[in-house]
């Protein structure tokens, strides 16, 4: 125990070795368990080498404990590089503490055999004094005895002399031996890399597939070079191996557990003083030192190896920078399989090299996500802080008092006439906003119900119009026709003014498309004074929009009715319900039930909304719904209304319409004067009937809006035409013109060479003056200036006056003249029947007389159609004759209901016949054929009846029927006419 610091302790820790060299049994009879002895050959200090107590699967290192420390007068190259790369300093002196370093000289070695036996017999040899006991002797195998070793397989990567690696060993047979091999003094196993399948993804490759492998096939799995490794420790399937020293397979023993013969590989033997070799391992450290500065991972790993590490030689700084650098398995195998020690140490400074790459790109990024954070951190502080100055200045108030202010503000309006509880309710989500933390869900949800809240038009009525005269003349002016409704809103208005007040009513308009129910509305709402406002509840199937939703939804909206109020302003608008006949019924309740709320009189002074939750009063709005079907609307909800049928319009009230509304409106909204167009009645007339038969208007309307707009694009066009002509005129009269100003300039010089004369002329009567004796002087020389000026100026300013009045005549007339044939050319535009079809394409309907004469057996009957209404014949011939041969056959696309009343109108008529000629066995004799064109369109429906009857009559009797008359009834087996609806 020479030169050994006995008062130093040590834990008795598991024995993890690192520093590669292999622990002697014969030290293990003489030291505790976990350290041993070595010696700096330098200066004979006996050298404890420390054995890890660093927990296998933790990888915790725990053995912190005395050492000798080299002095720093004589640092070894290594150590000073290590030192430098772990950044921890040595302390000069023989202090016990943290070891830091290795001996540089056991490098020299150049392999792991620097055992403590090995060691003692160097410092023996070297001749120190520092002596270790020479009696003990080992009575195990040595390392190099191991020649035929269990061959464990590695999945993931190779062991490295030095290193421990944990693995995990499902095969119980070859656990077995391993722990066998423990017990029997001899824990060495050989650990090999497992070559990739090439038929498996190595990613599959799991432990378990490598567990299955077994005998020759985990042979030739196994890469030939791997690592003597010590059993360090077993626990269950977990083995942990320690790293000595290389291996080369040789041949296989046994199969189950597989055994392999191996040789044990010594490095090439090298010059330890190459500079060549030198130079790179100071790279591979350098390069180290710099991925050192970047990656805490690689600091540990460093901090354990210099730690730990027994002999400091290039082949082992080698092992050390492949194994910690994260190069993949087959690279790792190369380094490992590399025996010349130049070449290992170029391998692994590509790896570290690529390693420092690795950490360069990590630094980058984790620099750019930190920078990023800081930024917005900072950004947040400083707007925090910003806002925290200007409300301490008394700039800005923070947001909630800001946003209370607001809707105090709004409310402030409606205060007097806002009811009771809805102001509560507003003072009680205002303080409850001042408690809630901005940025919270429920600051957002009691914000937008206050925003709601306080947008509404409590008590906000406008003021309504009770002049009979005024509203009759706004319905006039923007409808014709339409009686029924106009004198229901005067009734209402008239009411309206005999009470003071005007009641919410609901009107019902129905009638089909385009008979103008939204536009009256709209009319109505002017008429009346009152805020417009229309929402269709054409296939509406949810509930929430008449009803709002419930505040707790996320995107929670109030219905439509509050959202109307909002929109208008008012809390007595008329709110027209489009197509309320065709309400949707959906899985979210039943609409046409929340709409009987909202449109009951009774209770719509107290609507409810769910969003709302405050009764808001609907009293006051007025209701107008429009229907096609009337029978379609929910009778609950048809009950509180009234209807008002608008049947659809005549040919003499569409044109009417068409004249003076359609046609006025469509004009304005082309840009088109009255006077340049003209489209004649029979135009008109045969738009009505050959285009437009349906019995609203709004198709005609988009007729009207076709042909001006092809009114519209024929006067633009002229309009160019004519431009150019007046242009190219213009140009020519111009030329005209400046010849014109040739010819007044020549008279301005013959005005120049009168003037002229006329100086002479003062000339003349100078000199007579001066001959007299007259002191001239200044009269002369006033004089004829004067006199000269004033001629000239006269005769300039007259003249350019006159040429300039003359040419702006002339120009003024020339452009009069132009204008007058300018508009000339746009002559106006004649739309009539022979034209018609220039603007509108061919006709659509065609008259649907066939004969001129209605033969025997034809009459013409009347239908109900989608369009209003048309004509058309029922024909019966007689198709055979013969005793007992009566029989009818019906063709033409007929409904049953039609057929049956084919079948009825055979009866009457024969009974009509027994009974107006009793000797007629026509209906008993001849088989009939009934037949309604045109076959292609479907017919149904009883009212036929009677013109059936009458066509087969006329048939039996040989009498044609008149043939301007048409007919319609169903009629009963009796031969009674009932009676028929829907005809003007
Ligand atoms: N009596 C009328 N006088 C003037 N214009 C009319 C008249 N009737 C309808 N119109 C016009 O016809 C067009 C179509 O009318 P509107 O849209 O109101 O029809 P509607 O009955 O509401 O149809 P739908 O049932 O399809 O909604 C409107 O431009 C309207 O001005």
């Amino acid at each position: 125990m020479q030169g050994f610091n006995s008062s130093a302790h040590f834990p008795k820790t598991s024995p993890l070795y690192f520093n590669g060299t292999s622990p002697n049994p014969k030290l293990a009879l003489k030291f505790p368990q976990n350290y041993r002895l070595c010696r700096s050959s330098n200066r004979n200090l006996p050298m404890l080498k420390l054995l890890s107590s660093t927990a296998a699967t933790s990888c915790r290192t725990h053995a912190l404990t005395a050492t000798t420390f080299r002095t720093a007068a004589e640092p070894a190259p290594f150590f000073k590089a290590l030192s430098q790369l772990t950044g921890l300093t040595t302390r000069s002196g023989r202090t016990v503490g943290y070891r830091r370093f290795f001996c540089s000289d056991s490098a020299g070695k150049g392999d792991e055999e620097g055992t403590v036996v090995e060691a003692e017999a160097k410092s023996e040899s070297d001749g120190s004094d520092t002596k270790s006991s020479s009696a003990i002797v080992s009575t195990n195998p040595r390392l190099e005895d191991y020649l035929s070793v269990l061959a464990l397989p590695l999945p993931h990567r190779p062991l490295f002399p030095g290193f421990y690696m944990p693995i995990y060993v499902k095969d119980p047979k070859l656990l077995a031996a391993l722990q066998e091999s423990r017990k029997r003094q001899a824990p060495y196993a050989g650990a090999f890399l497992l070559k990739d399948d090439s038929l498996t993804d190595a990613s599959t490759d799991t432990e378990k597939s490598v567990s299955d492998l077994k005998g020759k096939e985990l042979f030739n799995r196994l890469h030939e070079v791997g690592t003597l490794a010590q059993i360090s420790s077993i626990q269950g399937d977990q083995v942990i191996l320690i790293g000595h020293r290389r291996l080369r397979i040789t041949e296989m023993v046994s199969e189950d557990p597989l055994t392999v013969k191996v040789d044990h590989l010594k490095d090439k033997p090298y010059d330890k003083d190459d500079d060549v070799i030198k130079a790179t391992s100071f790279e591979v450290i350098s390069t180290l030192r710099d991925v050192l500065k970047t990656s805490s991972l690689w600091r540990d790993h460093v901090q354990t190896y210099t730690q730990h590490i027994g002999d400091f030689s290039f082949p082992r700084l080698a092992d050390f920078g492949a194994a910690i650098s994260g190069a993949n398995k087959l690279q790792c195998q190369q380094v490992l399989e590399e025996l010349d020690v130049y070449k290992r140490l170029k391998l692994t400074l590509e790896l570290v090299k690529k390693e420092m790459e690795i950490s360069k790109i990590q630094e980058s990024i984790a620099k750019a996500i930190e920078e990023k954070i800081s930024g917005e951190q900072r950004r947040y502080l400083l707007n925090e802080q910003l806002k925290a100055i200007k409300k301490e200045l008394g700039l800005e108030t923070d947001d909630k008092t800001a946003l209370s202010a607001k809707f105090r503000e709004r409310i402030e309006q409606y205060k007097d006439k806002c009811p009771r509880h809805v102001l509560q309710v507003i003072e009680e989500e205002l303080t409850k906003l001042q408690l809630l933390e901005a940025s919270s869900s429920e600051f957002n949800v009691t914000r937008n119900y206050l925003d709601w809240l306080t947008a509404l038009p409590w008590g906000n009525y406008s003021d309504e119009n009770f002049d009979v005269i005024r509203a009759q003349k706004i319905l006039d002016e923007d409808h014709y026709g339409l009686n029924d409704v106009k004198e229901r809103i005067l009734e209402f208005i008239a009411v309206g003014k005999l009470r003071g007040i005007s009641q919410g009513k609901i009107i019902c308009l129905s009638g089909p498309p385009g008979v103008g129910k939204t536009s009256i509305g709209r009319s109505i709402a002017r008429a009346l004074n009152r805020k417009f406002f229309r929402f269709s509840v054409g296939g509406l199937a949810d509930v929430a929009e008449i009803k709002g939703h419930r505040r707790t939804y996320i995107g929670a909206m109030p219905g439509k009715m509050v959202q109307c109020l909002k929109n208008v302003g008012t809390a007595n608008p008329l709110v027209l319900i489009d197509e309320i006949d065709k309400l949707g019924r959906g899985h979210a309740g039943d609409p046409a039930s929340a709409l009987l709320e909202l449109l009951d009189p009774e209770q719509n002074a107290n609507f409810l909304d769910h969003y709302l939750d405050v009764p808001i009063d609907l009293s006051k709005v007025l209701f107008v719904c429009t229907a096609n079907v009337v029978e379609n609307i929910p009778n609950p909800l048809l009950d509180r209304m009234e209807v008002i049928a608008i049947a659809g319009y005549i040919t003499d009230e569409k044109m009417h319409i068409a004249r003076d509304y359609l046609e006025k409106t469509t004009r304005e909204a082309c840009g088109i004067k009255p006077e340049q167009v003209e489209v004649t009645d029979a135009a008109l007339l045969a738009l009505i009937e050959n285009y437009c038969r349906e019995a609203g208007v709004r198709n005609l309307q988009k007729q009207i809006e076709k042909i001006y707009r092809k009114i519209a694009l024929q006067l633009v066009r002229q309009g160019v035409i004519s431009e150019s002509a007046v242009a190219g005129e213009v140009d020519a009269k111009s030329e005209e013109t400046s010849s014109d100003e040739e010819t007044d300039e020549s008279a301005a010089d013959s005005g120049v060479k009168h003037e002229g004369s006329a100086k002479g002329a003062v000339r003349v009567m100078l000199s007579f003056l001066e001959s007299v004796g007259v002191d001239l002087n200044t009269v002369a020389v006033q004089m004829p200036e004067t006199e000269a000026a004033k001629t000239v100026k006269r005769s300039d300013d007259a003249e350019t006056a006159e040429t300039v009045e003359r040419l702006d005549n002339e120009e003024a007339k020339t452009v009069e003249s132009l204008d007058a044939e300018a508009a000339r050319t746009v002559e106006r535009v004649l739309v009539d029947g022979s034209n018609l079809s220039d603007y509108v394409g061919k006709p659509v309907f065609h008259a649907e007389r066939i004969y001129d004469q209605t033969p025997i057996g034809v009459v013409m009957g009347l239908a109900w159609t989608a369009m209003g209404g048309s004509t058309l014949y029922i024909e019966t011939t007689q198709v055979e004759q013969g005793e007992g041969k009566g029989a009818l056959h019906v063709t033409g696309q007929l409904g049953d209901v039609m057929k049956e009343s084919a079948q009825i109108a055979h009866t009457v008529a024969r009974a009509i016949l027994l009974e107006k000629e009793p000797d007629n066995p026509f209906f008993a004799n001849s088989k009939l054929h009934l037949h309604v064109p045109a076959g292609a369109t479907p017919k149904d429906g009883p009212s036929a009846g009677c013109t059936m009857i009458t066509s087969m009559l006329s048939l039996a009797m040989k009498k044609p029927v008149c043939e301007d008359l048409a007919m319609t009834g169903e009629v009963t087996l009796t031969g009674k006419v009932l009676p028929i609806g829907g005809v003007r």
